[in-house]
């Protein structure tokens, strides 16, 4: 929320490059976007010159330089004041502050410290299972599984984060991600939202711990490819998603599929919150695709609650989606027995829009940066020639909204060329459901296709033979470029 006359600096048209000092107050925001025209290939850097700031809950090191690259879009805050050197193009702008109730930072803050109350409350709960379950053992007693003599006793919070478009849903589930993991927590963090593709390719749902710092200069702040494992040497430790293959944009265009999908993705995480302890105490940061209050949609997160256990809900930005879904969940309790607690915040006024042009620069780039790397690290990815006869091939039903449709096996043609392909943990011998709700294992894009000689050009990450395992061609993202040039 900004004060009337306090407000913010105006936007400043692209400053020429040359470096600039900003000075932020506590609780100041600096917000600024890198053009996707700007001429210089490398974006913008920014050097923390004196005190602390973060990007998206995640510290900058002082007197490091980060670059950022073009069509970053983001902010830097400080809660105690900072100075930045910033050089290169682009368009910024100052958000200033009278008193920190002032800052839309304030509630996120709030409810990071509500949340490390919960996993307080969840870690004493563990070490009491601990006792009990000693206790059980020496006196011989029953020994149920959480050795709690009564049910289970729920892990940390599971949180969803809900809103309409460019709320500010995927900055928020980082920046709990990040603060709980600066204090030494593991949360697991999931996204179910296709466009966003969390350490992954667009198209996907994933999950994975975080349990170390997140790459600043991501585009995506952390939850971009950079953050996986590669060939190449990663700037921060590498997370490791499940990931399972939409291969559509939107949820509505194949509901089943994506509600199968997340029952996998439930499923992997809920046995993870069982597995490990750590991990079990943190909890859950859940990302959602942008919503509205259309009936499709409240049914579509209203699902997720279910399937992810949730007992907090966020809603940003939209008393319409939150007043609903009060309505349909105030009555329901998780499988532990708890009510749904649902929170209602103010969007920032600080969320960037992006239109159709700066999405698409956003999935290409990861697409390119999966198989490349960035500016930072070169990958160099392997290419082999391959007989039609030596892979197999599935594709999404064209079809879209058609929830009957499940995959076929594809007649490999040029129609192919340049799309990329999700590589699965399955069997090409497997029905094709199973193959479909396979996890993912990789990606690999088509180079070429020589219909005459029946043979494929297959770019992939790593080098080795594919093996024998089936390929999903899905219906998005559309491919946009010759990767090979
Ligand atoms: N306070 C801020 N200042 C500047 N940029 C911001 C701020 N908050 C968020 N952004 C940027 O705005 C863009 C949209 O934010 P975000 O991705 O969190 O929204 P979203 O609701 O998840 O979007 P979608 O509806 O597409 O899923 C991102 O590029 C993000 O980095």
């Amino acid at each position: 929320m900004s004060i009337p006359g306090l407000g913010q600096i105006p936007p400043q048209q692209p400053a020429t490059p040359t470096t600039r000092t900003i000075t932020l107050r506590p609780f100041w925001e600096w917000r600024f976007e890198v053009p996707r025209s700007s001429a210089s290939q490398a974006g913008a850097t920014v050097r923390l010159t004196s005190g602390t700031a973060e990007r998206d809950g995640t510290e900058l090191a002082l007197n490091h330089t980060y670059t950022f690259p073009r069509n970053t879009k983001s902010k830097l805050l400080t809660y105690t004041g900072a100075t930045l050197e910033v050089s290169g193009e682009c368009v910024d702008r100052v958000a200033q502050y009278n008193t920190p109730e002032d800052s839309p930072q304030l509630p996120v803050l709030n409810l990071h410290f509500a949340l490390q109350e919960l996993r307080g409350a969840a870690a004493a709960n563990n070490n009491n299972n601990n006792h009990n379950h000693i206790i059980n053992h020496s006196t011989g007693g029953n020994n149920d599984k959480h050795g709690d003599g009564g049910g289970s006793k729920p892990p940390g919070p599971r949180v969803m984060i809900c809103g309409e478009k460019d709320s500010g849903k995927t900055t928020m589930a980082r920046t709990l991600a990040a603060l709980a993991t600066r204090v030494g927590g593991q949360p697991l963090v999931a996204s179910v939202d296709p466009r966003e593709g969390m350490l992954a390719l667009p198209g996907t749902v994933s999950a994975a711990v975080f349990g170390t710092i997140m790459d600043v200069e991501d585009p995506a702040a952390g939850f971009g490819v950079s953050g996986t494992p590669s060939s190449g040497p990663s700037a921060v430790p590498v997370k490791l998603p499940m990931v399972y293959y939409f291969g559509r944009e939107r949820v509505d265009e194949d509901v089943r599929l994506w509600k199968q999908l997340v029952g996998k993705l439930g499923s992997s995480v809920k046995a993870k919150l069982e597995a490990d302890e750590v991990v079990r105490e943190a909890g859950l940061v859940l990302d959602t695709p942008a919503a509205s209050v259309a009936k499709g949609d409240l049914e579509v997160l209203e699902h997720l609650v279910k399937e992810f256990d949730v007992n907090i809900v966020v809603v940003l930005g939209s008393p319409g989606i939150h007043g609903e879904l009060q309505r349909r969940l105030e009555s329901q309790k998780t499988v532990y027995g708890e009510s749904i607690t649902l929170i209602s915040l103010e969007k920032s006024d600080g969320v960037a829009g992006r239109d159709k042009d700066s999405m698409k620069f956003t999935f290409d780039a990861a697409i390119k940066e999966y198989f490349f790397g960035d500016a930072k690290r070169t990958l160099s990815p392997f290419t082999q020639s391959v007989s039609f006869d030596d892979v197999t091939i599935f594709k999404s039903p064209d079809d879209p909204y058609n929830d009957q449709a499940i995959l076929e096996r594809a007649d490999i043609s040029a129609e192919m060329s340049h799309w990329t392909l999700a590589v699965m943990n399955a069997s090409p011998s497997d029905p094709p459901e199973a193959i479909q709700q396979a996890a993912v294992i990789g990606f690999v894009a088509i180079a070429d296709v020589d219909e005459d000689r029946r043979r494929l050009k297959i770019l992939s990450p790593v080098s080795g033979r594919l093996g024998n395992r089936p390929m999903v061609w899905g219906r998005w993202p559309e491919p946009y470029i010759n990767l090979l040039g």
